[in-house]
C-alpha cells in the first residue's frame, strides 16, 4: 500500500510539532494516523481482570499468607495486557480515544464452568479535565470486588515519553473482610522515534494488604543482568520484618517463577504467553446505553478503520462539539454532570490507613479527592433498567393483547 509511508511522513509533521509543545496532555498529541487506535481508553480498565480464575482464587485460600501471595500473582498477570497487548495485537503502542466526561464501557466475563460465576466490568470516565477513568470488577460468587481509578501525568524528554499515573487500585475480599492497596506503575514509551511505540514499566508497584502483608514489585525495563524487556523482581513479607516470604522474578509480557523465601523452593513457574484470555462479553451496540463506548465512538471507530481521516475528524468534533453544550449548559444552571456509578470523596478509610504504608509514596491524586465505586448509585441503576425492562415487557404484552 504506497499510500502508507506518504501519510506517515505527511504525519511526521503535526506530531512533532505537538510533541515540541508538549504541556502533558497526552489528548494532545496529533499522533499519527497509523497510531490512532478505535478503542476508547474506558476500555482499559478491563485489562485488570481477563484470567477470572485468577481474578478470584484468593477468595478460596483460607491461609492469609498464600491469599496474599495469590493477590500479588493476579496482580503480575494483568500486565501483560495492560502494558503491551495492543503492541503484541497491533504492530506497536495506540493512541486511545480521549473519553468524553460520562462515558461508560460495561462489559462481563461469563463463566460456563460455573466455577468462577460471573464477573462485571463497570468502567466510567468520570473526570475529561484532567482525563480519569474509574471502574469497579465485581464477582459476586467469591465476594471479590475491585474498585479504582488512573489518570496519567507525562512529559516528554530525550525522545521518550514519561507517564506517571495518578490513583489507585483497591481490591477487596468480602468473605474475609480484607482490603489490598495497590499502586500503579509508571510507564514511559520507548521506540517513538522508530514510530513504532510500546510501553516499558518503570520505578515499582506497592501492594499493601489490610492483614499486613507488603508486596513490593520493582520494574526493571531492560535487565541490566538478563538484557531482556519488562523484566522485574517483586517479593512478599510481613510488615515490619525483613524476611522474604516468597520472590516472584520474571518478565512481565512473558513468564514469571514464584520461589519460597528462604528455602528458594520454585512454588509454581506463570506462563503469561500461553495462559488463556478470556473475552469479554459486551452488549451488542443496539442494546447499549448512548453514553457507552461503542456506541458513542461508533462512527468514528468505524472511519479509524477505514483510514477515511477526513469523517473521523467531522464525527469526533460532533462529539466534542455535544461535549462543550453540555459543560455549557451545566454551568448556566449550576450544576455537574452526575457520575453514574462513582463518588469523589475527600477520604477513604481503607485508602488512608493502607497508603500510610512505607513503600506507598504520598498519592499525588489524593489531594482532589478520591474516585469509589457507589453501591447504592449502581443499585439504583440495577433498579432502574429492571424497572424500564417490566414496563417494556408489560408494554409489549399489552400491545400484544
Ligand atoms: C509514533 C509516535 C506516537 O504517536 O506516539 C504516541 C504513543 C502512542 C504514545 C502515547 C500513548 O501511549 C499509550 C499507552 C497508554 C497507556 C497504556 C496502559 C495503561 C494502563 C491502564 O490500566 C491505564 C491507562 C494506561 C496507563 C494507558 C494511558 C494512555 C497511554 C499512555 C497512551 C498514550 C496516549
Amino acid at each position: 500500500a504506497g499510500a502508507v509511508p506518504a501519510a506517515a511522513k505527511s504525519s511526521w509533521g503535526p506530531f512533532l510539532k505537538s510533541i515540541a509543545s508538549f504541556n502533558g496532555d497526552l489528548a494532545s498529541l496529533t499522533a499519527p494516523p497509523f497510531i490512532l487506535s478505535s478503542t476508547s481508553l474506558t476500555e482499559y480498565s478491563g485489562y485488570w481482570a481477563e484470567h477470572p480464575e485468577i481474578f478470584v482464587a484468593p477468595a478460596q485460600e483460607n491461609d492469609p499468607q498464600k491469599r496474599a501471595l495469590l493477590v500479588l500473582k493476579w496482580f503480575l498477570t494483568t500486565l501483560k495486557q495492560q502494558y503491551s497487548s495492543r503492541s503484541e495485537k497491533l504492530g506497536s503502542e495506540k493512541k486511545p480515544l480521549n473519553p468524553f466526561l460520562g462515558e461508560l464501557f460495561l462489559g462481563k466475563w461469563k463463566d460456563p464452568t460455573g466455577e468462577i460465576g460471573e464477573t462485571q466490568l463497570i468502567s466510567e470516565q468520570v473526570s475529561h479535565h484532567p482525563p480519569v477513568t474509574a471502574y469497579a470488577i465485581l464477582n459476586e460468587k467469591h465476594g471479590v470486588k475491585l474498585e479504582g481509578y488512573n489518570g496519567q501525568k507525562a512529559s516528554f524528554s530525550g525522545g521518550t515519553i514519561s507517564v506517571k499515573q495518578v490513583g489507585h487500585a483497591k481490591y477487596h475480599l468480602r468473605e474475609f473482610d480484607e482490603d489490598y492497596l495497590i499502586t500503579l506503575p509508571s510507564l514511559h514509551i520507548e521506540g517513538i522515534v522508530y514510530g513504532s511505540p510500546y510501553v516499558e514499566l518503570n520505578r515499582g508497584s506497592t501492594i499493601h494488604s489490610s492483614t499486613g502483608y507488603i508486596a513490593q514489585i520493582d520494574y526493571s525495563g531492560k535487565g541490566w543482568i538478563t538484557g531482556k524487556k519488562n523484566t522485574f523482581s517483586a517479593t512478599l513479607k510481613k510488615e515490619g520484618s525483613k524476611d522474604i516470604l516468597y520472590a516472584i522474578n520474571g518478565q512481565w509480557s512473558d513468564g514469571f517463577t514464584i520461589k519460597e523465601g528462604k528455602s528458594k523452593k520454585e512454588l509454581e513457574t506463570y506462563n503469561a504467553k500461553t495462559t488463556e484470555i478470556t473475552p469479554l462479553y459486551v452488549a451488542p451496540i443496539e442494546e447499549q446505553d448512548p453514553l457507552e463506548s461503542r456506541r458513542a465512538w461508533a462512527k468514528v471507530q468505524e472511519s479509524i478503520t477505514t483510514g477515511d481521516l477526513e469523517t473521523t475528524g467531522t464525527e469526533k468534533s460532533k462529539i466534542e462539539n455535544e461535549q462543550r453544550e453540555l459543560r455549557k449548559k451545566e454551568r448556566e444552571e449550576g450544576r455537574e454532570w452526575e457520575r453514574r456509578y462513582f463518588t469523589r470523596v475527600m477520604d477513604d478509610p481503607v485508602f488512608t490507613r493502607l497508603a500510610e504504608s512505607p513503600g506507598i509514596a504520598a498519592e499525588e491524586g489524593k489531594t482532589d479527592g478520591i474516585w469509589v465505586f457507589d453501591e447504592k448509585k449502581f443499585s439504583q441503576v440495577a433498579e432502574k433498567a429492571r424497572a424500564g425492562g417490566e414496563a417494556r415487557a408489560e408494554e409489549a404484552a399489552n400491545t400484544v393483547a
